[in-house]
């Protein structure tokens, strides 16, 4: 296409997509600079300003990927685009399990695999951000989505070397955390309890979610947000399992494990913050502490148990 041409092409375009980024010439220039780093060909280009600025199609699925930590994750709706708050506290997380891993390593304290359950996986972004950072893991990934686990499998091919250069190895299964055999499903062949459950559940109430941005509704698995008891039904049912026996008692562990994270799960906000912990340390036996983490924005959005 001749220069004048594109001129003629990009004005129309960033007109187009002003709207979708609340009149934002800067932000609609910048948005049209990624879109044209995944193609040139101006038919193609012309169909994604579209989709992005009459559809309301995000532009992470547009590009097909998003940056998490290390890794680029794919992207296809309907299955949940990774935010930035559940990205930066997997990565706090790693921060506190690096150190500790390798220790336990370096004394021989513990020769069996670190075994992390991730809950709700999605895209498998935080699963296979620990498997591919952290050392001699063992980690199995579970969502109700089978869109989602399909996409979490294809991430983990891209990623396989990485996970495999670690010594660890992470599993994904199709499973709803409130069927009767959920516990045995996703213990799997060993059958032996986790040591750590990490989580970013669905977490808005139905009310909330008819307030959210059409990029979010008309586009992600309304299952990948909602959950009944304010938000908080999936966090209850994690934390039931946990007692259940899903995690490993207190009473088995080293006492340097009791330091470190055991139950890591995101949630919507301060409103939360209450009812949660109650919920943790409801039975003492297992939790001897909870902490929330802020995110990079000051708001509350991570609860931790140890
Ligand atoms: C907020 S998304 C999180 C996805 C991913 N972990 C992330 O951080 O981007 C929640 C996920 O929970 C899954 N989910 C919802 N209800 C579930 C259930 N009952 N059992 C298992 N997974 C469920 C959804 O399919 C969705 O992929």
């Amino acid at each position: 296409m001749p220069r004048r041409l594109w001129r003629y092409q990009d004005a129309r375009w960033i007109r187009q997509l002003l709207p979708a980024y609340d009149n934002d010439m800067s932000l609609a220039k910048r948005q049209l600079t990624w879109l044209k780093e995944k193609t040139q060909n101006p038919k193609i280009l012309d169909h994604h300003v579209r989709d992005r600025a009459f559809r309301h199609k995000p532009l992470q699925y547009i590009l097909g990927t998003q940056p998490f930590g290390e890794l680029d994750i794919v992207t296809r709706p309907p299955t949940l685009i990774p935010r930035w708050e559940t990205e930066e506290w997997v990565h706090r997380l790693i921060d506190i399990l690096l150190p500790h891993l390798l220790l336990l390593k370096k004394n021989n304290k513990k020769t069996a695999p670190f075994r992390i359950l991730d809950l709700c996986t999605g895209s498998g972004c935080i699963g296979l951000s620990l498997a591919t950072q952290l050392p001699s893991c063992h980690i199995v990934a579970i969502d109700i989505s089978k869109e989602a686990i399909l996409l979490a499998q294809e991430n983990y091919k891209i990623n396989h070397a990485q996970v495999l250069q670690q010594n660890s190895m992470i599993e994904f299964k199709q499973l709803d955390i409130f069927a009767q055999n959920a516990m045995e499903t996703m213990m799997l062949r060993d059958q032996s309890p986790f040591d750590l459950i990490v989580s970013n559940p669905p977490y808005v109430t139905m009310d909330e979610y008819q307030s959210l941005d059409p990029d979010v509704k008309e586009w992600e698995d309304p299952r990948a947000l909602v959950a009944n008891e304010q938000g908080m039904a999936i966090h209850q049912r994690i934390i039931e399992l946990a007692n259940n026996g899903l995690l490993l008692r207190s009473s088995q562990q080293e006492e340097e494990d009791r330091k470190i994270p055991r139950l890591v799960m995101e949630f919507g906000g301060t409103h939360q913050v209450k009812p949660l912990k109650q919920m943790i340390m409801k039975d003492k036996i297992l939790f001897k502490d909870v902490q929330v983490w802020k995110d990079l924005a000051d708001k509350d959005r991570v609860v931790i148990a140890m």
